[in-house]
């Protein structure tokens, strides 16, 4: 069907259409015919017809009361007939064709015009610039999507990651982008670094959907690090092509009913047959990302000569069952059992009795990545709380006049802006470090800025709730990004290891390196 033609009216001409019968308002210089709509208005017929409403602008009243994503809802754009003479229409929304957020603190400095830094490169920016308007383009409408009727990421999605190499990238820089043309040829293969990486991460998140987040591939991100950097090259040849093309899936399978952190209290057994050819894999795992559609499961097991890391392949005796969590079904959060699964030795990651070595090797990377991620959604929230203290009125006044408003914000922004120059200052290290290096000088800082990341997350989660009152607590409207949110921001403070034991390992890093000549 052809859209139909807008028409230019006067403000003059709109005023006329001021009754019950015949309604149209004006928003943001666009003109609505709303007397129909009227009676189906989920806010009401009367409020249509309050004072200062009908045949006026009622730019002020809507957005007080509705997020500009309704009037982009194809049956309220239809209510659209024309456009107010000699005006340009000038709200913008968040999510928009790849577009830099121009509020204040929205977007990290190394994005804001005439802000600089020392970390990002002109590779750096166009990198950003694709991958931003690839997520609001594909991304963002399927995490909408997927969050509201809990189905897995479309495959849709992981394939067009796939054409551009993101699920590679995702693993960081390494050997395995070599030969790939990474983001249609935008960075080389040699040239992608860790900051490349947390453009990717801090990008992903801004769909605001975390459950989604994690349902587009997480799984992949910490369970195939063991196979690349501990699989033997026939394991390697095989499964890693698989994956990093989006066709077949792999999770972390680590934690347990009995144990989560305490990574030696697992019970999962793997035996060896007789003729040492396979080992039975017995037990479950808990709370395992992707786990519901994964193809391949990184498990860590007790074996006899202590713990060992065994890349399991769906079959026979592998069985995942749905967790229902505070979070959307879209992550695929899964409760697995193996019973009597027979695997072939050659999968074993790493050496027999060396799964600790392969699984901590593997958390920084993990954790670092959570500080991405954690860092950007304090920032998306930052700029929904900025939005929303400036256009909505109380006691006649905009809720940024008021000093106990602007001392939340004032928290929120400190902290994401500490967050992110301390993340950044690790990612440069990462990238002067090697992997070993990395692993030793690494683990205690990135443990503290996960829990410094965390901590700070839950604290602007509360405050922001206080800001918007009702609607950060109500899952549609005005707050529903705030409300999911706060709904779902204690997995951050757990997963890849709980606030308390990481903010220990990070003090117990330090301690190891007092010098001992050390005195006040
Ligand atoms: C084209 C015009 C309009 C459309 C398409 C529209 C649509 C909607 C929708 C979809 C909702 C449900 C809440 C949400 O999803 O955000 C809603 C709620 C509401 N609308 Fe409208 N609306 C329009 C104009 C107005 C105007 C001019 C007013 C005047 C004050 C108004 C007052 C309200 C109120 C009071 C609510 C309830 C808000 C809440 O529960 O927090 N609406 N509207």
């Amino acid at each position: 069907m052809a859209s139909k033609e807008l028409k230019s009216f006067t403000r003059e001409e709109v005023a006329k259409h001021n009754t019950e019968s015949n309604l149209w308002i004006i928003i943001d210089s666009k003109v609505y015919d709303v007397t129909r709509f009227r009676n189906m208005h989920p806010g009401g017929a009367s409020v249509l017809l309050e004072e200062g409403i009908p045949g006026e602008d009622a730019t002020e009243a809507f957005y007080s009361l509705h997020r500009h994503e309704v009037l982009e809802r194809p049956q309220y754009k239809r209510l659209q007939i024309g456009y107010i003479q000699g005006e340009e229409p000038q709200i913008v929304s968040t999510i928009n064709d790849g577009a830099i957020s121009k509020v204040p603190y929205a977007e990290p400095t190394w994005l804001v015009d005439g802000y600089h830094s020392p970390y990002y490169t002109e590779s750096h920016r166009r990198f950003h610039k694709a991958v931003r308007k690839f997520m609001d383009d594909v991304v963002y409408p399927d995490a909408q999507a997927r969050e509201a009727d809990g189905k897995r990421p479309s495959q849709l999605v992981f394939d067009k990651m796939a054409e551009l190499e993101l699920h590679a990238m995702r693993m960081g820089p390494g050997k395995h982008l070599k030969g790939r043309t990474l983001m249609n040829g935008l960075v080389k293969p040699e040239e992608f670094d860790y900051f490349h990486e947390l453009i990717i991460s801090q990008e992903v998140c801004r769909c605001g959907a975390r459950g989604y987040g994690d349902g587009l591939n997480a799984g992949c991100v910490i369970g195939l690090p063991p196979v690349l950097n501990f699989g033997s090259p026939e394991l390697k040849a095989r499964v890693v092509p698989e994956v990093l093309s989006g066709k077949k899936f792999i999770c972390l399978a680590i934690s347990e009913a009995q144990a989560g952190s305490d990574v030696f209290g697992l019970q999962t057994t793997a035996t060896k047959t007789e003729d040492g050819k396979h080992w039975i894999v017995n037990g479950t795992k808990k709370w395992i990302t992707n786990g519901m559609w994964a193809d391949y499961f990184t498990v860590g097991c007790k074996t006899e000569d202590g713990f060992t890391v065994i890349l399991v392949e769906r079959q026979e005796g592998v069985e995942t069952k749905p967790i229902k969590t505070a979070y959307s079904p879209t992550a695929g959060t899964s409760f697995v059992t193996f019973d009597n699964v027979k695997v072939p030795v050659e999968n074993m990651l790493g050496e027999e009795g060396g799964g600790i070595f392969v699984i901590l090797s593997n958390f920084n990377h993990e954790r670092w990545v959570m500080c991405c991620t954690s860092a950007r959604s304090q920032r998306s929230v930052v700029e929904e709380c900025l939005k929303w203290t400036t256009q909505r009125k109380a006691f006649g006044k905009p809720l940024n006049s008021q000093a106990v408003v602007r001392a939340k914000l004032a928290g929120m922004i400190a902290r994401v802006e500490s967050i992110q120059s301390w993340l950044e200052n690790i990612t440069h290290q990462m990238n002067n470090m090697s992997y070993k290096e990395q692993a030793n000088k690494l683990a205690g800082p990135i443990a503290l800025l996960k829990m410094y990341s965390t901590r700070s997350a839950q604290e602007t989660a509360t405050d922001a709730v206080q800001i918007f009152g009702g609607r950060g607590v109500t899952q549609t409207g005005m707050g529903r990004f705030i409300e999911h949110y706060h709904r779902t921001i204690a997995f951050d403070a757990l997963l890849g290891g709980a606030e308390d034991v990481l903010a220990d390992l990070g003090v117990r890093q330090a301690m190891r390196s007092m010098p001992k000549n050390a005195r006040l």
